[in-house]
């Protein structure tokens, strides 16, 4: 499991771990981590450090302090270092240290910034770390905006400036980084879109922080996370003791849906799928997936309404369902049984209008996307786009239930837990009806006895790890919608979905 942390998280392991320790030894150790990594890239780039010109944007808190003692250890090694001061004042310790390397500093001008930026092998982003708080002022922002124009690498240190440590909120302008150097553990804005965006690949520097380190705010799991928690048969299993889902999705209107959630669960490895809808949905699933045991619903009989059905282990509720009076009775019912429930897409809709719909004993599981989860709490979308580790939170603390909320990096919030981030998935996936391919994979592992928060998670990374499969034509690797990825059909991702669990 990756771990990250807020900003005072890092900050009160920080205090403990100096209590102990010669003052300068953190700086020190982080200015060491960082000029190393940098060494490596020049000597990438260039082939030696020697004569590689460096540019440094330093701030006026120790986030420049760093990158200044990072500027002088290379200045030192023969690398040609100037850096842009930003703020009012520098870092003194670390001025010192660069001027006396051979380095040179100046004071910020535009003109002269960008003439450094076009010139430079590599760009360290010093001017905010963990200290940093709301859109970056000025002369911040503009240097900020001058890095998108950099010839050569961009390297943030610890955070990309203009991204929140703790949210990875993006309030302004905000540096794009092909590296991040994160000092004693990851800030959780690392990992959490917007701010995930901006990081490029991240390397993290070991400063000592670990023992002193509280639980984490957030935590990604990894492909061996997600293996060792995954259900696999044995000689005892059979198909009602491996889980049984049930799926209450499509309409007559909305039909699309029911076979793609249904086709999620049954690769996802389901014992068996017991599907229960209008007539037409009914049809199509039988079709497409004659694996499902079907069940035609009569919505305007509420009364025992989903007797024929069958036992089930876990239920997805919601996609295609549409949102009138027999959709209605179909939630009620389904929400009313005793065992996990997944609600997803119309069901959230049902929900949001409907709250004593959630007052229930049994785990309730929803996957909204940004738009479904501002009608759950009533707050814009732009606000949740823009904090979603503070919404995703709100919502499972407000709504008593696991919380998946889609998009580009998903996130799966239980009270008192760490917000699970997932780190697999593609761009391609933003396309129609991947949501309701996730909904079935997720019901499946509920049905297995994995908690709602474990399913969540485990769905999410398997969804991800399909996606990438199935645009890279059954290669493995990708992940950044770019070369040799194409555009992906929602039901390929259900049909890649083996293939992501055999490489787990
Ligand atoms: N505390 C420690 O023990 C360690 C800290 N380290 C470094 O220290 C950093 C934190 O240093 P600080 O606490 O001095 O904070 P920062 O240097 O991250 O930020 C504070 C500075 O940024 C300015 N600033 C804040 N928000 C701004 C905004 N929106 N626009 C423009 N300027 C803004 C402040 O005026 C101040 O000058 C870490 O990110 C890391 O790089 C490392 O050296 C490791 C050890
Ligand atoms: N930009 C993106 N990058 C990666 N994944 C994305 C992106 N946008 C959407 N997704 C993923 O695609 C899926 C879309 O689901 P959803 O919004 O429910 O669509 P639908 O209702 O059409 O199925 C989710 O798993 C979501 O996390
Ligand atoms: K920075």
């Amino acid at each position: 499991m990756r771990t990250a942390y807020t900003s005072d998280q890092i900050r009160t392991a920080e205090t403990a771990l100096m209590a102990g320790l010669p003052e300068g030894t953190l700086m020190s150790r982080a200015a060491a981590g960082l000029a190393m990594v940098c060494a490596n890239l020049l000597q990438g780039v260039r082939g030696r450090v020697y004569g590689s010109h460096v540019a440094l944007l330093a701030g006026g808190g120790d986030n420049g302090g760093d990158t200044l003692y990072a500027g002088a250890r290379l200045a030192s090694r023969g690398a040609r270092v100037e850096a842009v001061l930003a703020g009012s004042r520098a870092h003194e310790g670390g001025l010192a240290a660069l001027l006396a390397a051979g380095g040179r500093a100046r004071p910020f001008d535009a003109a002269r910034a960008g003439d450094l930026l076009a010139r430079a092998d590599i760009v360290l982003d010093g001017l905010v770390g963990i200290g940093g708080g709301g859109a970056l002022r000025e002369p911040y922002g503009t240097l900020a905006e001058l890095t998108a124009g950099a010839a050569g690498l961009v390297v943030a240190v610890d955070v990309p400036s203009g991204v929140d440590a703790s949210s990875g909120r993006v309030e302004g302008p905000a540096v794009r980084a092909h590296l991040t150097v994160t000092f004693g553990a990851y800030k959780a804005g690392l990992l959490v879109d917007p701010g995930a965006s901006h990081t490029g690949s991240v390397e993290l520097v070991d400063i000592g922080l670990g023992p002193h380190l509280p639980d984490p705010e957030v935590a990604a799991p990894t492909g061996d996370d997600v293996a060792g928690l995954l259900p696999r048969p044995g000689a005892e299993s059979d198909k009602y003791r491996r889980g049984v889902v049930g799926i209450a999705a499509g309409s007559d209107t909305y039909t699309g849906a029911a076979v793609l959630s249904a086709g999620g669960a049954v690769r996802a490895g389901a014992g068996m799928v017991r599907f229960a809808s209008t007539a037409e949905p009914v049809r199509l699933v039988r079709a497409r997936w004659p694996e499902a045991v079907t069940t035609v619903l009569d919505p305007s009989a509420p009364e025992g309404l989903l007797d024929e059905v069958g036992r089930v282990q876990a239920w997805v509720l919601g996609p295609g369902l549409g949102t009138g009076p027999e959709a209605h009775a179909v939630a009620r019912a389904v929400l009313a049984a005793d065992v996990p429930v997944l609600v997803d897409a119309d069901g959230l809709t049902l929900v949001a209008k409907d709250r004593t719909l959630l007052r229930r004993a049994a785990p309730t599981v929803l996957t909204p996307h940004a738009g479904e989860l501002s009608r759950l709490l009533g707050v814009p979308r732009e606000r949740i786009e823009a904090a979603r580790l503070d919404h995703v939170r709100r919502a499972a603390a407000e709504l008593g239930a696991t919380v998946l909320l889609k998009g580009s990096t998903t996130l799966v919030a239980e009270e008192h837990r760490p917000v699970r981030v997932n780190t697999t998935g593609t761009p391609w996936l933003a396309t129609g009806g991947t949501g309701d391919v996730l909904s079935g994979i997720t019901g499946a592992l509920l049905a297995a006895g994995l908690s709602g928060y474990d399913a969540a998670s485990c769905a999410a990374y398997i969804h991800g790890l399909a996606a990438r499969i199935a645009a890279r034509g059954g290669a493995a690797g990708g992940g950044d919608g770019r070369r040799g990825e194409a555009p992906i059909a929602a039901l390929d991702v259900a049909e890649a979905v083996p293939e992501a669990l055999r490489m787990l």
